[in-house]
């Protein structure tokens, strides 16, 4: 006889266990075997067998399903026997989990639970009853804009781009996908999305490496996010550094006055508009575009608000890695996994990342120079890091593998670059080490020693998770220090930057969502302490800071001038072309389908 009554409690087939007792739990599902034996699962037609899986939390559930009326296996594995039993014809649904020890770095396995019954409302009752369950965990995405690069890595973005597309259909999650074509069609893709059609989804995903997702990220926060510039470098260069570049400013909220742009006039033409944020939409690689104007967006510049300004607390990003080197994900995740980034993002996991603001600043007279305002979410790079990105697009055709290439040659060349640097000091900081200038040596420098226990950001970490207020850059509890010298490299790591190559990153304490960036500067050295360096990065445990001509600054800003015609910057592994450039990092601006790396 069929009931109404919703089951908590029900004898059913499992498939591949047999006759099962399965109950609901509060926060999941668990059967017994009525016949003592072993528990099976399967997984993409391939069976996992478990001696101990007998339940299954709705937190590891991605999705459960009714599917066609048919067998139901009744053997299971008993000591190394398989006993037959004899299937049952039955109506039958699936459960979709997950299995991931936690606290542990390696991928999650999907499992399939499928169970089966004589009278098909039953099985219905359990699907809808799960189905309300999982609904009752945290934001999981109904809508997801994805976008796909086909050439990313060795080409494999469609193909993993295929692998867990049924994860998202098993969840019930629509996606409206789009392969790329080009570079930059994602930016104009996402940069164009009226309010509205942005509304209509829960976020977007990028299936490619960290290039594609800067491309997400620069056309989401084009239009979107609106505050002041950080000052100019030629500003604090004029102004000079300390306390002074405080008293610079006027009560504009950090937008400078009109006396501090007419006063730059003549060192570099800045005009007052320069100073106005998101004037000027670019591309990643600098190049500028206009940007392409919806309905919505004209009745958003009417009101001089986007309605879906950043950061927001329900927008979400997600990466499906399959990009050469894909930092951002082993950064935010621990692991380079296409399933368990896919899991993570049905399952609506939820954290906050810090971007970096890279404002590029022109010195040509024509008032059509505006700044350029970009974003990053991993990484900017000068000198040895920008000049492998640049060495490694003529090798495009050898496909990863370039950049160890291009590494080799830019590394044998031994370039170093006059510039001046002015970082944010905060008073309070004690991470901050503004060693000797212009010092060089193979004595590791005292400044890690210096340094308060290092935290590991991870998996709910504390620091990310402190309410205080990160400071605005003008605040008076931090002066501009000023650094000027000959430098091989220098580096601003919003997040550790892992990597296959690196697999503590840049910088290994470096936290997600602190409002801070880690400025890293190296001197010219002879050539055999940059390599000791270079080596030490790629060495887990090693500290690949700790050398007298390796600066480490924690900055929440800073700027950059080179006394080159041309520099060449990496943000997030793209190319940016910027003689003066200011950064400055925003707390927590986006959200991302992730939790953090399990350390
Ligand atoms: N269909 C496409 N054709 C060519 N380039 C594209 C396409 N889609 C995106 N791109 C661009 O390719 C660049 C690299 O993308 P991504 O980082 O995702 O892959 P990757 O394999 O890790 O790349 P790379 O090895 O260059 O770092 C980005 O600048 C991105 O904008």
């Amino acid at each position: 006889m069929e009931r109404d009554a919703p089951p908590l409690s029900s004898t059913l087939f499992m498939d591949g266990v047999g006759e099962v007792v399965l109950t609901l739990r509060p926060d999941g599902i668990s059967w017994k075997p009525l016949d003592a034996g072993v528990v099976a699962s399967s997984c993409l037609g391939m069976d996992f067998r478990s001696k101990i899986q007998t339940e299954i939390k709705f937190s590891d559930v991605y999705g459960v399903e009714l599917i066609d009326s048919g067998l139901v296996h009744n053997g299971s594995w008993n000591i190394g026997t398989f006993r037959w039993g004899g299937d049952s014809e039955a109506h039958r649904f699936v459960v979709h989990g997950f299995l991931g020890e936690r606290g542990s770095a390696s991928p999650w396995v999907l499992v399939a639970y499928t169970f089966g019954h004589k009278y098909l409302k039953i099985c219905q009752k359990w699907v809808e009853h799960i189905e309300a369950c999982i609904k009752n965990e945290p934001a999981r995405p109904r809508s997801l804009l994805v976008l796909v690069h086909p050439l990313c890595g060795k080409g494999k973005g469609r193909k993993s781009w295929d692998t867990v597309a049924p994860i998202f259909c098993r969840a019930k999650v629509q996606t409206k996908v789009t392969v790329t074509q080009r570079a930059g069609h994602a930016y104009n893709i996402v940069s164009s999305l009226s309010d509205r059609e942005l509304r209509s989804f829960d976020g977007i995903v990028a299936v490619g490496g960290d290039g594609l997702f800067n491309e997400v990220l620069n056309g989401l926060l084009a239009s979107r996010h609106e505050a002041s510039y950080p000052p100019s470098p030629t500003e604090l260069s004029f102004a000079g550094c300390g306390e002074q570049s405080q008293q610079c400013r006027d009560n504009t909220n950090g937008r400078c006055s009109s006396n501090d742009v007419n006063d730059m006039a003549s060192e570099t033409s800045l005009t007052s508009d320069d100073h106005e944020p998101l004037l000027t939409s670019s591309m990643p690689n600098g190049t500028d575009i206009p940007k392409s104007t919806t309905k919505n967006e004209e009745c958003n510049a009417a009101n001089q608000a986007p309605s879906t300004p950043f950061p927001n607390d329900w927008f979400r990003l997600g990466i499906i890695p399959a990009g050469s080197t894909d930092a951002i994900v082993l950064s935010t995740t621990g692991i380079r996994d296409p399933v368990t980034s896919a899991l993570n993002i049905v399952l609506g996991r939820k954290m906050l990342l810090d971007i970096a603001q890279v404002v590029r600043w022109k010195a040509s007279p024509s008032p059509r120079d505006l700044p350029s305002v970009h974003y990053a979410a991993s990484f900017a790079g000068y000198g040895f890091y920008g000049d492998v990105i640049k060495e490694s697009e003529k090798y495009r055709w050898m496909g990863p593998i370039r950049y160890d290439y291009a590494g080799t040659i830019v590394f044998l060349q031994h370039r170093s670059y006059e510039a001046e640097i002015a970082y944010l000091v905060e008073k309070a900081d004690p991470v901050t080490i503004p060693t000797s200038m212009a010092e060089t040596g193979t004595q590791p420098s005292q400044a890690l020693q210096k340094s308060p226990s290092r935290l590991i950001c991870c998996e709910n970490c504390a620091v990310c998770a402190e309410t205080a207020t990160t400071a605005n850059i003008y605040s008076e509890s931090s002066r501009w220090v000023k650094s000027k010298g000959r430098f091989l490299s220098i580096g601003a790591a919003i997040m550790s930057c892992r990597n296959e190559r690196a697999p503590d990153g840049l910088v290994a304490d470096a936290h997600l969502a602190d409002g801070f960036l880690h400025l890293i500067l190296v001197r010219d050295c002879p050539r055999p302490y940059y390599l000791w360096h270079l080596t030490q990065l790629t060495k887990k445990g090693s500290d690949p800071l700790n050398f007298k001509f390796v600066e480490h600054h924690k900055t929440r800003a800073f700027t950059f001038i080179s006394s080159q015609d041309e520099s060449v910057w990496n943000l997030d592994g793209e190319m940016l072309k910027a003689c003066r450039v200011s950064v400055q990092v925003f707390r927590g601006l986006i959200n991302l389908f992730a939790s953090g790396p399990v350390v």
